[in-house]
């Protein structure tokens, strides 16, 4: 479904989309909140099982129908899809893996850049079609609407756990014996008291250009206050809870399932199936569109263990090999996402 033919979507499914689009996600991270309290009182593995999980739970799988995304946009046959989407990964993918190489600790800060896009450009596809938002009617807004969900994830964790933000960035670029300590400043009281304000202020501008287009009365309510309160709601999330485990639950639970929503809108089988209230169905299609890639990917994971020169065991070691392989692969799976939201209008 596009941006713009959101308005014809059957009522039952609108409802289906808010309901696991919108609400589950919600649910899930609230539930979070008091295990990402107790985190320092429960065993490490706890702050790790998300990540795990996130192997087969939506957040790996939702980049592997990639390859069927150009067929379901466009029509065009399925080998012409498939052959685009695989030239795009090998090339983006080998050129990212390169630099990951070379230049670990800027390959790691465009990690962050890259994550910061992707994540909030896909909020602000699921604020538009999954949440009915109508306060975001122009392409500044919609860009202003990114950069805080996105910046979300990315920076409000280096504000409230700046040791545990430390220790992940180290992990990955020591990977590949590269120097964490050039990104030793971002990590200082000063940067981090200006990130807050910086980004604190970017917020409140966003929520206010929001609150502007629904008191004229150019925009309905509902939906915007849903987006103020995720966006208040993420902001607290992300500082109480230790940022291992709120970002791979974030991953799976928001981030992914959002996506699949919007993958599952573009076959015309899952969509009849989610508006029926199957979501065992819906389900079943995606895991069988997506286990072939993800096996595929499964093996890009075992090719960063293979060619870092410092792999490391231990679910530290472990953790950043897989962030490794799923930086590689994001990048392409990004270019396949931007090309989505340009073909659904979303821009
Ligand atoms: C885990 C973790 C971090 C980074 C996570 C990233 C960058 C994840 C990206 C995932 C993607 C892009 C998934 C695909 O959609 C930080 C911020 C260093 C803080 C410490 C914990
Ligand atoms: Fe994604």
């Amino acid at each position: 479904m596009s941006v713009s033919d959101r308005s014809r979507s059957g009522t039952a499914l609108a409802a289906a989309l808010r309901r696991w689009g919108v609400h589950a996600p919600w649910v899930g991270l609230a539930l979070a909140v008091p295990f990402g309290l107790l985190a320092s009182s429960l065993p490490p593995a706890v702050r790790y099982a998300p990540f795990l999980a996130s192997v087969l739970l939506f957040g790996f799988p939702h980049g592997a129908v990639d390859h069927l995304v150009p067929a379901r946009l466009t029509g065009i046959g399925l080998g012409r899809s498939v052959g685009a989407v695989v030239a795009v990964y090998a090339l983006l993918g080998v050129g990212y893996g390169l630099w990951w190489l070379l230049a670990p600790t800027s390959a790691f800060v465009a990690f962050i850049v890259i994550t910061w896009v992707h994540w909030g450009q896909g909020d602000v596809y699921a604020l538009l079609v999954l949440a009915a938002a109508e306060h975001l009617p122009t392409r500044a807004e919609r860009a202003l609407s990114l950069v805080v969900r996105g910046g979300l994830p990315m920076l409000v964790p280096l504000v409230g756990h700046p040791e545990a933000y430390r220790r992940v960035a180290g992990a990955l670029v020591g990977l590949f014996a590269g120097d964490a300590a050039a990104l030793d400043a971002a990590f200082s009281p000063a940067v981090r008291a200006g990130v807050a304000v910086g980004f604190g202020a970017v917020t409140l501008l966003a929520l206010a250009a929001g609150a502007y287009r629904v008191r004229r009365g150019d925009a309905a309510r509902r939906p915007w206050l849903v987006d103020a309160g995720e966006t208040v709601g993420l902001w607290a999330y992300f500082l109480l809870v230790p940022p291992i485990l709120a970002i791979g639950l974030y991953f799976c639970l928001w981030h992914a399932v959002r996506h699949v929503a919007r993958l599952e809108l573009l076959d015309p089988d899952a969509r009849t199936a989610l508006s029926e209230g199957d979501l065992t169905g819906t389900l079943r299609r995606f895991a069988r569109d997506a286990t072939p890639a993800t096996l595929g990917g499964l093996l890009v994971v075992a090719g960063v263990w293979a060619l870092a020169p410092r792999p490391s065991a231990g679910p530290e070691g472990l953790l950043a090999v897989y962030l490794v392989a799923i930086a590689v692969l994001t990048l392409p799976h990004v270019a396949v996402v931007t090309w989505m939201d340009a073909r659904q209008g979303v821009w």
